[in-house]
């Protein structure tokens, strides 16, 4: 897969050959979008074309409402595996700004999806475009003039609901990670590096890999997880904390910490990724850390009695 900056308005064709274009943000590349990008695979490939999906540099949010503090379910770096595994063939970053966010709908299809040699465009039924998102997919055909097609994508529901970014955020933000993998269709992952903590876990009897993670990162609720942490390229079951460690110190910042079930190495400044199971418990203030070490046996015994339940 290639992945092509663009600025507007676009000057040529990405390929010598027209494409297949699917549009949207794709943050978390969930089911919805998964079934979207299928339909356009399945379309790319009987016409023998490429399959080109355009997102953005960033979330048009980030720019209508100066939301500087938007958090994202995927890095690009992220997004961009998660497509490739599915067989796209161009992922196109368009640089969203202030000025490309006040085009017109016509501007946008003239300047973008044409200048592109798009033979076909797959969306969903909730697309937007356009100055203030005033165009829709309905609209798409009458800015087309005939010279592309239109294929909508009905909504894709999990109990009835709409499967979308802004519902897995809030799901993430809210700690219910059952409901988060359910409706990725993958689990929620958070990768970085492993940092310095403040070598308090030793003596604790439960030594935790810090994560140094990409800040732009939606974060779980402050509380107790069942994870699996990977580490020297292995995975291992462990719970993990989000909190400001107050049992020891003054809270001064969140901590994303894991205890590995079954692991005991020195493992400072190397990768590390932890996919999200579940929620078990908020964090408490203890009044010593005997209390806390007794509080960490317990977190350990449900945690691995989770996994061997869910495991099997
Ligand atoms: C599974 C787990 C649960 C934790 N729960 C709490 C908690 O409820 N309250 C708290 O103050 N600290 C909690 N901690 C954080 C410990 O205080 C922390 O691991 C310890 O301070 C070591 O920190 P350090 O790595 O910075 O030295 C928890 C840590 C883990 C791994
Ligand atoms: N559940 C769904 N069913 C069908 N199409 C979808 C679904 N979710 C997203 N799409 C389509 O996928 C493309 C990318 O969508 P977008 O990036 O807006 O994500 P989203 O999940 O709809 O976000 P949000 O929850 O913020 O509305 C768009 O064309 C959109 O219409």
């Amino acid at each position: 897969m290639k992945l092509v900056h663009l600025s507007y308005p676009v000057k040529n064709q990405i390929s010598n050959k027209k494409i297949v274009l699917a549009l949207g943000f794709f943050d978390g590349v969930h089911l919805g979008h998964q079934h979207l990008i299928s339909v356009a695979k399945e379309i790319a490939d009987e016409k023998n074309l490429p399959l080109a999906v355009m997102t953005f540099d960033r979330h048009p949010s980030e720019v209508y409402a100066g939301n500087t503090d938007f958090v994202y379910i995927d890095t690009l770096e992220e997004k961009a595996n998660k497509m490739e595994e599915l067989g796209v063939d161009y992922l196109l970053l368009l640089k969203f700004t202030k000025d490309f966010s006040k085009i017109s709908g016509q501007e946008f299809v003239d300047n973008v999806i044409v200048k592109l040699g798009t033979d076909t465009v797959v969306a969903g039924f909730d697309y937007t475009y356009g100055a203030r998102e005033t165009a829709n997919i309905d609209h798409l055909p009458n800015f087309a003039k005939g010279r592309f097609e239109v294929i909508k994508v009905p909504k894709q529901t999990m109990d009835g609901k709409k499967i979308g970014s802004t519902e897995i955020r809030r799901a993430i933000e809210n700690g219910e990670m059952e409901l988060v993998n359910e409706l990725l269709g993958h689990h929620y992952v958070m990768s970085g590096t492993i940092g310095h903590g403040q070598r308090n876990g030793h003596k604790l009897g439960f030594p935790t890999a810090n994560l140094v993670w990409n800040e732009k990162k939606a974060i779980p609720k402050i509380g107790v997880y069942a994870t699996k942490t990977k580490v020297n390229g292995k995975w291992y079951n462990s719970m993990t904390s989000v909190g400001y460690n107050i049992t020891i110190g003054q809270p001064k910042r969140i901590y994303i910490e894991s205890n590995l079930f079954d692991f005991d190495e020195d493992v400072y400044g190397q990768p590390m990724e932890i996919k999200w199971y579940k929620y078990t418990r908020g964090e408490k203030k203890f009044a010593s850390l005997d209390e806390l070490k007794e509080q960490l046996k317990k977190d350990q015994d449900e945690i691995k009695a989770y996994f061997a339940k869910s495991d099997k």
